[in-house]
């Protein structure tokens, strides 16, 4: 490849591995890799300035902002920031200052990095105003909504704050909250999820705030912005911040040379595990304003700030055994069975392998000595294969092409890295994966009935499927291993009263792929029924607000099953809830059927995720862009002037949240 070529093809790789992170939140490759090839296409694109692009990786924040939510401009931009790991890359970095600032005394404030999403928090008088992603950095999603859920964030200022200003820091998920979370996961028979930052950064994205308000969130703040805030170093700044109310970490330490700089990173190195949060690095930056003034910014970050990151732990340790694992969607995971090694604080016996490629890619084979890496995952990953070690006698991995559990032929599915057994009403963790799912706490929430004990119905013949759960008598499971007279009838009657549970979270408990909470209470509200739905088309589904291709497929072919209707309609016979109940149907109309409105600002009298149910309960609508489809713009205040002037220009209607409440009378 020619420079050109190796440049493009760097380019378009990192735009990839940028998206999957800040938008799919589920990135494929370790931050450090994906430094070292940014770092890459930085040298090369210096050495080869006709290249130059104002949109390549190394001249923009890479995030995005997201379809649904409310876009507004960041009145200050969001930066990222500069990365180091090492030392010398620090004394870099402080004669480049000092190349700008000539031979003058500068301080620094060091702060640790929290490693989650980033947030922009503006207040007004003492109110909390708007809650921004960082999106792009010149615009973000307002997820104000979300944000006012997270305990730690003042709605109310105290003291003497300044009338306006944006305070901006870090959504983070504790990871003892992490943890809890995916306990529950794992108990529930879903996947855990991969890591706190990319599971703090979804959480913010989710369109339901309720369902954000149970997420163990806390909001970390690092930095103010603004005019006339009243201080000279940003060490006073953050120390004012917190009188007013913010939760600013105490870690932040003032250090007069480098080599307090130095101090404080051989101390977080070490100390670091003890945090209750997680943290990648440190963030160093100038402390005087004025000298951050004159210093500035690159294309994508200040110059008067950098971050210097940790070195992620690795272990050497042999691979003893690959097996495999069979989920309740029937992927199957590879995984490493490893001689157990100590790693950051805990013993690694397990690795993920993730898929046939990343086994391919790397030659890893059974006997071998391998690099395990703890990067953020919970659990830990084999980075590389030591083939100095390798013994004479080994051979490649062929990876399955049974299911390891049930031998049926797996099948891969074009463009996906995961292979699958097809099995799905005949393999047994498949099975008892779908029954886990249906009882779990947000669907059916059975009571008196535990993961342990679907294993031994199903072992003992007497469950196949979710609805032989409406069947079971006390006397059958009476016998059972560790059941005692009480437990069974707690059990059966744990069973009977779930017939209570509303319409969605039936739908969500039935399993269809890609359906999950959110999606289920959409379609329960828009099809009403579960006939409805079964005779739903795909091209209908995907007329849905929030409905996409592939959820619409996914829905379409499981009504398709002979097997699934049949299990629907016996259900429906126990008196499963298969219809929106009286309640939720008289709040629901068509007066808004075929409108699409577009909501913005903030109202007086409702919440906007208020102002977007109603429109839906009135069978419209939501979009968060304005386009000549759109029927209505719902302004509130200090809507963004874009909108208004797009809404001007298409001749779409502008109307108040009272005129919006009188089309729905
Ligand atoms: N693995 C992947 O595929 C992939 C893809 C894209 C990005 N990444 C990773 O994401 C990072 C780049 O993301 P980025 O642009 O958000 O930069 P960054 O995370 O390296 O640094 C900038 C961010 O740090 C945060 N931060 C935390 N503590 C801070 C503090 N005390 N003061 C100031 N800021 C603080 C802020 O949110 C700020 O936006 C890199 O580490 C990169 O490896 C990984
Ligand atoms: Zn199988």
């Amino acid at each position: 490849m020619n420079p050109e070529e190796k440049i493009n093809a760097l380019r378009k790789e990192l735009h990839e591995h940028n998206y999957r992170y800040y938008v799919l939140d589920s990135p494929v490759i370790s931050d450090y890799e994906f430094d070292m090839k940014l770092k890459e296409l930085q040298a090369l694109e210096e050495a080869n300035p006709q290249f130059r692009d104002s949109s390549s990786p190394t001249m923009r924040v890479g995030g995005e902002v997201t379809k649904n939510f409310n876009t507004v401009a960041h009145e200050h931009r969001m930066y990222s920031l500069d990365n180091s790991y090492s030392r010398e890359e620090l004394a870099d970095w402080v004669q480049r200052i000092h190349r700008i600032l000539g031979e003058t005394r500068v301080e620094y404030t060091c702060e640790l990095k929290y490693d989650g999403a980033s947030i922009s928090l503006t207040y007004e008088n003492g109110h909390l105003l708007q809650a921004l992603t960082r999106g792009d950095g010149f615009q973000g999603d307002d997820v104000t909504t979300n944000v006012k859920t997270i305990r730690s964030v003042p709605l109310q200022l105290r003291g003497d704050f300044p009338p306006k200003f944006e305070i901006r820091g870090e959504i983070i998920l504790p990871l003892a909250g992490f943890e809890k979370m995916n306990e529950l996961r794992v108990k529930e028979g879903e996947d855990p999820y991969m890591n706190p930052r990319n599971t703090a950064s979804g959480s913010l994205k989710l369109q339901d705030s309720a369902l954000v308000a149970e997420r163990p969130l806390d909001c970390l703040l690092y930095a103010l912005v603004g005019r006339d805030l009243g201080a000279s170093t940003h060490f006073e700044l953050l120390n004012k911040a917190r009188e007013w109310g913010f939760k600013i970490p105490q870690e932040a330490e003032l250090c007069k040379s480098l080599d307090e700089v130095f101090a404080f990173l051989d101390h977080w190195d070490i100390h670091r595990h003890e945090l209750p949060y997680e943290t990648d690095g440190v963030v160093i930056k100038v402390n005087q304003l004025q000298q951050q003034e004159e210093l500035g910014y690159t294309a994508k970050s200040p110059r008067w700030a950098i971050a210097y990151k940790f070195k992620t732990e690795q272990a050497i340790t042999t691979l003893e055994k690959i097996t495999y694992q069979v989920g309740r969607t029937g992927a199957i995971t590879p995984v490493a069975n490893l001689k157990p090694v100590l790693l950051a604080g805990t013993t690694v016996k397990r690795a993920s392998l993730h898929n046939a490629d990343q086994i391919a890619k790397l030659d890893i084979r059974e006997g071998d000595t391998v690099m395990v890496e703890k990067g953020g995952e919970i659990i830990p990953k084999i980075v590389g294969v030591d083939l100095s070690k390798r013994p004479q006698d080994s051979e490649p991995t062929t990876y399955i092409d049974t299911c390891p559990e049930c031998h049926t032929p797996l099948e891969r599915k074009e463009g996906e890295a995961q292979h699958f057994c097809p099995n799905s009403t005949g393999c047994p963790p498949q099975i008892t994966g779908r029954i886990h799912h249906f009882i779990s706490r947000k669907a059916m929430d059975i009571e008196g009935l535990g993961a342990e004990t679907v294993e031994l119905l199903f072992k003992e013949g007497l469950i196949r499927n979710y609805a032989d759960l409406y069947t079971l008598t006390k006397e059958q499971v009476v016998p059972l291993e560790r059941m005692a007279d009480k437990s069974a009838e707690n059990l059966i009657h744990g069973i009977a009263e779930s017939v209570k549970i509303p319409f969605e979270r039936v739908l969500f408990a039935l399993g269809i792929r890609y359906v999950g909470e959110t999606v289920a209470k959409v379609l329960a509200r828009a099809y009403k029924n579960i006939d409805a739905l079964m005779e739903a088309s795909e091209e209908s589904l995907t007329q849905v607000n929030e409905i996409g291709g592939r959820i619409a497929e996914s829905v379409v072919s499981f009504f398709k099953e002979e097997k699934n209707r049949e299990i629907i309609e016996r259900l429906r016979n126990y008196g499963l809830k298969f219809s929106l109940s009286e309640e939720q149907l008289q709040n629901q109309t068509d007066r808004l059927k075929g409108k699409t409105l577009v909501v913005s600002g903030v109202f007086e009298n409702l919440e906007r995720t208020e102002l977007k149910k109603l429109i839906e309960d009135n069978g419209g609508k939501v979009s968060s862009s304005i386009s000549s489809k759109t029927s209505y713009l719902v302004a509130g205040n200090n809507m963004g002037p874009s909108k208004r002037t797009k809404a001007e220009s298409l001749g779409v209607p502008i109307i108040s949240e009272g005129e919006f409440m009188d089309l729905i009378k």
